[in-house]
């Protein structure tokens, strides 16, 4: 499966945020790309705007793209698995993007081709990264039968 990308506001710095993403992004193979977005300056819609244009800016033609984003649709992994399958099977770069503290823009939502929930709670967006990398490990140990996923707990 071809390797996904992501474009996030941010720049991760060491500690516990980024031991998490790497533990997980790690074990995907192959590991994503990661592109940084500098975070916007001035009121929180110019700060959304800007961090806007780059993150659009950023992304490789003709990218699929997946927005995180509270608003968005929240599957559960093994749905996810399958999306992401389905996706990766079209041929364009798989892009996920993830916003700052002002979250995204009106305008990347209205450019994504899925936006994607990690459920009803806020969270960091360093702490976003890390969750989305495991769950597209825990995508890829769905695909692989590894176990790493338990698909019947808590109810078997
Ligand atoms: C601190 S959050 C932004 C909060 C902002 N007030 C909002 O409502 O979008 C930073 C970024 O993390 C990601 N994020 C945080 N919680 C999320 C969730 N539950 N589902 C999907 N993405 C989330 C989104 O990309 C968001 O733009």
């Amino acid at each position: 499966m071809a390797g996904f990308r992501i474009i996030a506001v941010g720049r991760l710095r060491k500690g516990e945020e980024a031991g998490l993403y790497e533990r997980f992004a790690g074990r995907l193979v192959p590991p994503p790309i990661v592109t940084e977005i500098a975070e916007g300056r001035g009121s929180a819609a110019e700060v959304r705007r800007r961090e806007a244009s780059a993150l659009l800016a950023a992304l490789p033609d003709p990218a699929f793209v997946v927005a995180l984003d509270l608003g968005g649709a929240a599957p559960d992994s093994e749905r996810f698995a399958r999306e992401v399958e389905q996706w990766s099977s079209l041929g364009r770069p798989v892009c996920f993007l993830i916003g700052g503290a002002e979250g995204l823009d009106a305008s990347v939502i209205q450019r994504a081709d899925r936006v994607l929930s990690l459920g009803a709670m806020t969270w960091p967006h360093m702490l976003a990264r890390a969750m989305l990398a495991e769950q597209l490990y825990r995508a890829q140990a769905i695909r692989n039968g590894h176990p790493y996923h338990k698909a019947d707990r808590p109810y078997s």
